[in-house]
């Protein structure tokens, strides 16, 4: 089934502007207080707010009614672009579903857009060009009170499950599979989006602090960026915890001469590789992982680069690599089921393709990872995964899960 919503410009709409800004400070210092879009990293990337239009999408061409739908609004613009950079003119911010044939995929086009890269700062209005708000920065109140549940399976449960899929993968039925598990917590007063961000990107300044229609997180993985022709990846997989003192160091040294996470990750790699290469006239993926740190966790990390050969838009070549195995398994259609089987959840938007793209098809796109989704009640439901290859151990596994969570939990609880 297809449920297309969307919302045409109404022609008084229709003019959009791009004009320098020399505003100075924190781009999510600017967000309205109920939050609104977000995708910045080290102070740079674009925030946005207002709804100019919308589209929410399902079904099997979920992907190519999107970039259809963006292309015909897109072009029904009046554009003034005074920069011409990646992010500058009308943009349009996504959160697709881990499966976007079965889940819901959302996309909305914000009236305003506030930008900076390379320390060159803009604003892009829909309609009439707003005064920009005076910044709040978000921090010195209380933490709400939270009150933590057991999402779809309590932690014996899921651990049940990883030792399932060890055994499937011993059974020659599959090499990897990515098991994730989701933990409900309730707040009072209600969870505050611009809170939560600030803490995110104050704690995880490396990572994509994402916000779309109520998904957010840091995201330390980048599934697709596309900058003309120029195609980047940042493929992550294999965890380690981190440690104090001289076992941090004991930790990292032992995830990098890890047989199990060196080929949980070139699995991951393999899948974005493979999915990319008919769309690529080079590709170049580094043949050793390095250490990506982060404050709670470490990965292997590799970084692929590409030129692209076809002409083919973002929102295809992201529904072309998507689901790798960094969120999925292998082989995929394998994985998927056992997903399906195993861990009694829907995933929604989580581990699902998160970012934004211009008129000109450039645009990023990571990984919904390290986030949460708020829910009506003011609470939200967090969610954290793990890749199971032959060797897996359940136990090891869940504390996984549990130094993942620990990302939001930080941002929640401070
Ligand atoms: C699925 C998640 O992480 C993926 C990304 C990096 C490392 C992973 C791992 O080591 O299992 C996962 O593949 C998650 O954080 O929910």
């Amino acid at each position: 089934m297809t449920a297309a919503a969307l919302t045409s410009p109404a022609a008084a709409a229709r003019t959009v502007s791009t004009v320098r800004t020399d505003a100075a400070g924190e781009l999510l210092d600017l967000l309205p207080a109920g939050g609104g879009l977000s995708w910045v990293r080290r102070g740079e990337g674009l925030v946005g707010w207002g709804e100019a239009a919308r589209l929410e999408v399902s079904g099997p061409r979920a992907l190519a009614e999107a970039a259809d739908w963006w292309e015909e609004y897109s072009a029904g613009l009046d554009v003034g672009d005074d920069l011409g950079v990646p992010g500058s003119g009308p943009v349009l911010f996504g959160s697709i579903a881990f499966d976007p044939v079965a889940g819901t995929s959302v996309f909305v086009v914000p009236e305003v857009v506030v930008g900076r890269r390379d320390g060159v700062g803009w604003v892009t209005a829909i309609g009439t060009a707003p005064e920009l708000p005076a910044p709040v920065r978000d921090g010195d109140g209380p933490a709400p009170r939270l009150r933590y549940a057991d999402g779809a399976l309590d932690p014996a449960s899921w651990c049940a499950a990883v030792a399932t899929a060890v055994e499937r993968i011993a059974a020659g039925d599959l090499a990897k599979v990515v098991l994730a598990r989701d933990l409900l917590v309730s707040a009072e007063p209600a969870l505050d989006p611009r809170r939560l961000l600030h803490r995110l990107a104050a704690r995880f300044p490396g990572c994509w602090t994402f916000a779309v229609d109520g998904l957010l997180g840091a995201t330390p993985e980048l599934l697709l960026r596309r900058s003309g022709r120029q195609l980047s990846s940042r493929v992550l997989a294999g965890t380690a915890p981190r440690g104090a003192g001289a076992e941090d160091e004991r930790l990292a040294a032992a995830l990098l001469g890890s047989a199990k996470d060196r080929a949980e990750h070139a699995l991951a790699v393999d899948s974005l590789v493979r999915a990319l290469e008919p769309y690529c006239a080079e590709l170049t993926a580094p043949a050793e992982p390095e250490l990506l740190t982060l404050a709670n966790v470490r990965h292997l990390a590799t970084d692929v680069v590409g030129r692209q050969r076809a002409s083919a838009g973002l929102l295809e070549l992201v529904g072309a690599v998507h689901p790798t195995a960094a969120v999925c398994g292998t082989p995929t259609t394998d994985a998927a089921a056992l997903i399906g089987e195993l861990e009694a959840m829907d995933r929604g938007r989580y581990a699902g393709p998160v970012g934004w793209m211009d008129a000109r098809g450039d645009g990023e796109f990571g990984l919904a990872l390290r986030c949460a989704e708020l829910t009506e009640d003011g609470g939200a439901r967090l969610f954290a995964g793990c890749g199971i290859v032959a060797g897996s151990d359940p136990a090891a596994e869940l504390a996984e899960t549990q130094s993942k969570f620990a990302a939001f939990q930080a941002a929640l609880e401070s």
